[in-house]
Order: structure tokens, then sequence, then C-alpha cells
């Protein structure tokens, strides 16, 4: 019999409950007993929602973020955030340098975020120092597991494996954090014994890492930990995902744990090497569902491949998606408006779990059992290759008339630095913001409303026209140099451009977890791209008609929106990418012609993109700065040409971004103390940089001294004239009351280091 299970479910629920409930808590509108309970609600109606399988995960639920559940879990809580001994306050200072009510003396440096693996998801970064010590704090997770064993459910508690954990983290000093491995593995024994006592059976005890190059260091402290871990009196299902094991295959089979879980979507070349290596008595659990993506699996395709494998393994054998589901949507079914077609080419979590249900039915009764069903899977498939709305010949023309030189701009950038120098009349220092400001319940009421129908799109454009007109007045009372228009008519920055570029559907409840109560909904590309009509030139033109500063026109880069959409899985992503790179580059020549002399092509997910294992890195960078350099290179010289990149670590992949040859890229650097400008030093990187002044993910006001301390590293690193100021990342997040103190001070902090250069 093949066991059906599943690595983690989306938590933040299927209409954002839990995200509304959050900000409410932050805001002083609900207590934080309103909080829990509105996330056991979730938590149960996650577990409701699986409760065909044969075992439920618990663990991979989290009120912020399921990493800095495990920072809690062993006591690593930076001392910064323990004011006081409520451990939901030094929770949220940690998630968000501040816990409500805290008043400005116990706001602190939140702690950073990065990227989870090569997804969108973003988790708090465990902090490691020499003094790091670790103490088992598991109530949380042991309340859970109860929670869900009473409800009568199998609970197989998920928790990140120790390597993982410390290669998740960063030193704060010059501790290596695998010297904490000995330190920390009598927590995870603790940790496995309590859970032991709840009557639990299996462990999922998760390890990505093991998809990412280890040294040997790295792979000879696996069978440390996990000798260690084997006097646990669970079982451990060591679980693997996001990619193939390769050179850690051997490793990952030969530990002494029970099962071994493996995505058999990324890695489904391995699936029989793994089954031969793996002794017979350990479970193998193949990810045979896509947990990355939205499109129904072929079943009968999977079927041909996986009865083999199960006919040999018999009763170890169980089935699940390839990772958790936390990537995507919840529920299809709440998709009322979308166009039915495409709408039966696409599973969504909860239709993911039933297409793991079908498999393991057909695998433990027979495909007859499911014949009706593997039918229509069949056909629902065949309907999608054959369909005319996928295949677009004009678009194939223009990218087959792609010319090398189409990649390149007129003059180098010393030529161009001039003339920008003479046509755009800026200080040493210029300051400006990323993009967005404030996304005001004001302006996503009158989204809604719009939607909705009970507003007209001509009264929607007055009123967005009308914040922006204000938002400009804002800039130039706070006496920015380059102004933007706000972003106040986009809904994000991806799926604004989605919903208005042909070959994309947009989803109404396609919510994905981003980080926190923060949440996107990734469009779904589906076809061939193209761009119908221009889509930000009228807001760009409106919105320098009301100031005679320079205004930056804004767009989303073609690597960008194909990292954050759903991405049609009938060819590779560089091609994609390169009908994305077309269609902007339409868009960029239209601002150009409507008169906007600078224009910013945001390229945000630039490095979340790179694949998982550094072989893979040239091969990527190659056609992802090409799809760049084809949307941005067509503009004349006197144009300037932004980008801007969040978590910026750059060091490894440096000529890259120097080939992007963007005329000015504003970065990330806040929270690492300018260090990621280290990089452009080294390589003598020529071309301007806005190095980030402050962090915007935090609500807390940053001193002008914090930043002048920030800009006069930044000025010891790099020549100032080729210095900006802005902040980290756009503002949408933000309120206007702490949007307006902050660029305050970061005016103030550029005038203070003119007047240092003025005096020198
Ligand atoms: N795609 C993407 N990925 C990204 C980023 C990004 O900006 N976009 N940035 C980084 C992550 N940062 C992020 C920062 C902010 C948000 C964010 O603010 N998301 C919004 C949703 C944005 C959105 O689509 N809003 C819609 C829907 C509005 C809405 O919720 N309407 C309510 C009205 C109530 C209200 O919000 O006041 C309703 O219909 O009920 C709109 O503006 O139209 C949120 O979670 O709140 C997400 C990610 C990295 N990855
Ligand atoms: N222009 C965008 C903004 O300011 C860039 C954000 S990068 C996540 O919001
Ligand atoms: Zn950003």
């Amino acid at each position: 019999m093949a066991i059906i299970h599943n690595l983690g479910f989306p938590r933040i629920g299927g209409r954002r409950e839990l995200k509304f409930a959050l900000e409410k808590y932050w805001n002083g509108e609900a207590n934080a007993e309103e909080l829990v309970q509105a996330a056991q609600a979730r938590f149960d109606d996650n577990l409701s929602r699986q409760a065909n399988l044969d075992l439920q995960p618990v663990g991979d639920f989290s009120l912020y973020d399921h990493v800095l559940d495990h920072i809690i879990m062993f006591g690593n809580t930076p001392s910064r955030c323990k004011a006081g001994d409520d451990e939901l306050h030094q929770y949220f200072r940690l998630a968000r340098g501040r816990a409500p009510h805290d008043d400005v003396e116990q706001q602190v440096a939140a702690g950073e975020m990065t990227k989870w693996f090569d997804t969108n998801y973003h988790y708090i970064v465990p902090e490691f120092t020499c003094e790091t010590s670790f103490t088992l704090n598991d109530k949380a997770l042991i309340k859970q597991i109860h929670r869900a064993r009473s409800q009568g459910f199998d609970a197989k508690p998920v928790v990140i494996g120790p390597l993982t954990y410390l290669s998740l983290g960063k030193a704060k000093d010059n501790v290596a954090p695998l010297a904490l491995l000995e330190k920390l593995l009598p927590a995870y024994l603790q940790l496995l014994r309590n859970i032991s006592r709840c009557g639990v059976e299996w462990v999922q005890i998760d390890e990505p890492a093991l998809v990412t190059d280890l040294s040997s260091e790295w792979q000879q402290a696996y069978h440390v930990a996990y000798q260690a871990l084997s006097q646990s009196p669970v079982k451990l299902l060591l679980t693997t995902y996001f990619g193939p094991l390769e050179n850690n295959l051997k490793l990952a089979t030969q530990l002494p744990v029970d099962g071994l879980h493996i995505d058999a979507v990324r890695a489904r070349h391995e699936v029989e090497t793994v089954a031969k290596e793996l002794a017979p008595h350990k479970v193998l659990s193949l990810g045979v569902i896509d947990g990355r993506n939205i499109w129904k699996s072929d079943l009968s395709a999977t079927l041909d491949w996986l009865e083999p494998v199960a006919r040999n393994r018999g009763n170890a054998l169980w089935i699940a998606p390839s990772c958790s589901l936390l990537h995507v949507p919840v529920d299809l079914n709440s998709e009322s408006r979308m166009d039915p077609e495409i709408k039966s080419w696409l599973a969504f979590a909860t239709q993911k779990l039933n297409e793991v249900e079908l498999l393991g039915i057909a695998l433990n009764k027979g495909r007859e059992a499911v014949a009706n069903q593997l039918a229509e899977n069949r056909e629902a498939l065949l309907r999608r290759r054959i369909s005319p709305r996928v295949h677009n010949e004009t678009v194939r023309q223009a990218v087959a008339a792609i010319k090398p030189e189409d990649l390149t701009r007129h003059s180098p950038f010393s030529v161009r630095n001039q003339t920008h120098k003479t046509h755009l009349d800026l200080p040493l220092y210029p300051t400006t913001t990323i993009g967005s400001f404030p996304q005001t319940s004001q302006i996503r009421n009158l989204r809604r409303e719009r939607n909705a129908g009970t507003l007209s799109v001509e009264h929607y454009n007055t009123a967005i026209k009308a914040i922006i007109a204000e938002c400009i007045k804002e800039q130039e009372q706070l006496g920015l140099d380059v102004l933007v228009h706000g972003e106040a008519e986009r809904n994000d920055m991806v799926e604004y451009f989605g919903e208005q570029l042909e070959g994309f559907v947009f989803t109404q409840f396609g919510w994905v977890q981003s980080y926190g109560s923060r949440c996107v909904k990734p469009p779904v590309i589906y076809g061939d791209v193209r761009r119908p009509h221009p889509m930000t030139v009228a807001w760009a033109k409106y919105a320098q008609s009301c100031t005679a500063k320079p205004l930056k026109g804004m767009l989303t880069g073609p690597v960008t929106i194909l990292n954050w959409s759903f991405v049609r899985d009938d060819q590779p992503r560089w091609q994609t990418c390169q009908q994305i790179g077309l269609a902007i580059r339409d868009e960029v020549l239209d601002l150009e012609k409507a008169g906007i002399s600078m224009i910013q092509i945001d390229e945000a997910a630039l490095r979340e993109g790179l694949p998982l294992r550094k072989s893979g890195w040239q091969t990527y960078l190659n056609w992802a700065v090409d799809a760049f350099r084809l949307s941005a290179n067509a503009v004349k010289d006197a144009t300037q040409i932004h980008t801007h990149m969040c978590y910026s670590e750059f060091n490894d992949i440096i000529e890259s971004i120097a080939r992007l040859d963007a005329d000015v890229i504003s970065i990330e650097t806040s929270r690492s103390d300018m260090a990621l400008l280290d990089a452009f030093n080294h390589f003598d990187y020529p071309n301007q940089i806005g190095p980030g002044v402050y962090d915007i993910h935090s609500p807390n006001t940053p001193s002008t001294e914090s930043m002048v301390y920030l800009l006069k590293q930044a000025a010891g690193k790099l020549p100032a004239q080729n210095l900006w100021v802005n902040p980290d990342c756009g503002l949408k997040t933000r309120r206007w009351d702490e949007v307006k103190p902050a660029l305050e001070n970061m005016v103030q902090a550029a005038k203070v280091l003119r007047q240092q250069v003025a005096a020198a």
C-alpha cells in the first residue's frame, strides 16, 4: 500500500484571513487572544482540507514565518528583542522590529529577511555568534501536535533539519555556523523525544540544503548529525526538495534515517537511482506533484513510471507533492471569473492534494478505480496542448528577428554619463525613491470598487490621478531630486503588467505568502506574450506634467515578471523571458517618446532566479541579462536607464550586474551595513549606484545620523560622484506618517554629505 501525505500547506488562508488577523493585532485593533483564535481557525481549516491524506503535516503552520518559529524554538532569539518576557512580543520584534505598543526605546532592528531557496518566500535569518547557545522551547509545536491529534489526525510534525537550519543562518561575528552543530544537536534530540511522547510515529525533517552545493565539511556534518539523531525514538523522514541531490545522493541515501523524500518533479531522473541506493526497508517518499507551479499534472504519465517503482518498493512507498504547497494558492475553486478553458488546465494546493489522492488510489487499487478521473485529466492536458490560444505567430516572428545589436546601447556608459550630466542637472548625492509610495486603504478600496463594478473606470482613473498629484507634491515638499509617480494604480509590480499583457491570466484569490502578512498573486503565463497597448505611459506622462523635476518612469523587468509568475512549462523559461523582454522594450520606447528621460526597469528577482547549483548559474545569467538588455537598450544616449534589486548579494554575480549596463542601479544594503558594496568596489564597477540607506521593511524611523553614517561608509568604498541616495526598496508597505519623517531625514543626510564635500 502506498501512503499519501503532504509536506506543508499554505497558512495565510484562501481569503488571507491570517494576514488580516495579524495586521489587526499589530495595529492594536485586536488583542493577542483574538490573534491566536484566528490562527487556530486557520490551523484547523488546513487540517480538514488534508483529511483524506494518511498523514497530515503539523508545524508547517506559522504566525509569521516557519524559520522564525525555529529561532524561537531553539532559544536563538537575539538579545535585542528580549525586552520583557512576552514571547509573542519577542517574536514580532524579531520579525518586524517592534511589538504592538512598543515605545521608541523598545524598537529594535528587525531580523534580516532573505529568500527561501529559489522561491519568492522570505524567511527571517537566524543570527549566530560565538556566544550562541540553544535551549529548547518547543511548547508551540507540541501544542499544535496535541491539537491535531485530538481532532483525530495522524500528525506528522515538520521540522527544519539541523544542517539546513545552520546553513540558513548568518554569522554576526567570526563564528562558523557549523561549529554550532555540537551545541544544537542535544536540543534537536530533546525535541524529537518530546514529540515522541505525544504519540507521534514519524517526523518530517527537512534538509533542502541537500540539493545545494555542499563542501565536504558540510557533507561530513550530515553524518555526524544524523548519527546523533538516530537515537531518536521517532522515525525520521529526511526530506529534500527543490532539486536533484546529484553529488549528495549517496550521502542522503546512506544517512541512518527511516525514510527519504525526494523532489520527483525536479529530480525525476534520480528516482530509479535513489530507489536502488536506499535500503529496501526504508521508506521512499516521492514528491510527484509539482509544488512550485499551478499546472495540472499528467497523472497517467506519472503512473507509467511510478507503478514499477511502487511494485518494487511495496509498503515502503509514500507519495506527496514535490515540496510544501506554501508556494501555490489555496483553492482553484474560488476562481469564479477565470476563463474556463484556462482554468481547466490548472491545479492549486487543494487540487494538488486531490491529484496525490488519485495517484494513491491508482497505485493501491489499480487505475480502473479512478478511470474517469484519469480520462478527464488526459483530456484537459490534450486540450491545453492543442489550444490555439497558446501560440501567436507575430510574437514568434518578432523573437526570430532579434539581432545582437538590439541588446546594446548606442554609446558606452562614459559617453552617456557626460550627456546625462549636461541634460539632467542633478546635485551630488541625488536623492530619489525606488518607486512605490504607500498603498493606502483608500487606494485599495478604490480598486476593489472598480473591480466590483461599483466605481466606473473614469472615476477610478480620476481618483488615482489625484493621488499621483498629491504624491508628487509631497516629494517636492520633501526636497527629493528625482521623483516617481508612486505606483498607486498598481496592485503589484508584476501582477499589474500581467493583467495587461497577452498570454497571461490573473486570479482573484491566488494569494501566495511572500513574507509575514504580505502576499502576492502571481499571474499565470500560459501562452506567447505580447503587449497589445502601452501599460504605464499615460500615468507617467500625467505625473511628469505635475512637476518640473525629472520623473522616473517605472517598469518591471522581464526577468522579474518571469520569476514572479507561474510560468508555462511547455517551452524553456528563457524563451518566455525573451518574449516579455520584447514587450517591455516596446513600453520603454513609448515612455521615451512621451518625454520621460529616466526609466527604471526593476529586476528585483534577478538574483533569486539563480539555479540552486552553481553549475547552472552562467547559462541562466546569460539569458537573463540578455532579456534585460533587450528590454532596456534601445533608448537614446540621453535617456537614463535605472534598475533596482533587493536582497542584493552581488559578490558572485557582479560581472553580470555590470553587463546589464544600467546607468544607475539601486540596491538593498542598509541591513548589511553597506558590506554589499565591496563587490562593486573590487570590481571597479563604473556606473552609478544608489545603495539603500534605510530598511523599508521595518516601521521604525531611520535617523539622519544613521543614514549619514551609511553614506560615509559607501563613500569610503565608491567614488562620491557615482552615488545616489535612496531607501532600500519601495515604500508601498509603509504609511505616510512613517514615510515622511524617514524621507525628510534621508534628504537631510544627503545635505550633510554635500556640505562636507563643499567644506573639504
Ligand atoms: N510579486 C511581487 N513579489 C515580490 C515583491 C513585490 O512587490 N511583488 N516584493 C518583495 C516582497 N515584498 C512585498 C511587499 C508588499 C507586498 C504587498 O503589499 N502585498 C499586498 C497585496 C498587494 C495587492 O495585490 N493588492 C491588491 C488587492 C487589494 C486588497 O487587498 N483589497 C482589499 C481591500 C482592503 C485593503 O487592503 O485595505 C479587498 O479587496 O478586500 C490591490 O492593491 O488591488 C498585501 O499583502 O497586502 C507583497 C510583497 C519580493 N517579492
Ligand atoms: N518599484 C518597485 C517599488 O518601489 C520596486 C520594488 S522591488 C520589490 O515598489
Ligand atoms: Zn525592492
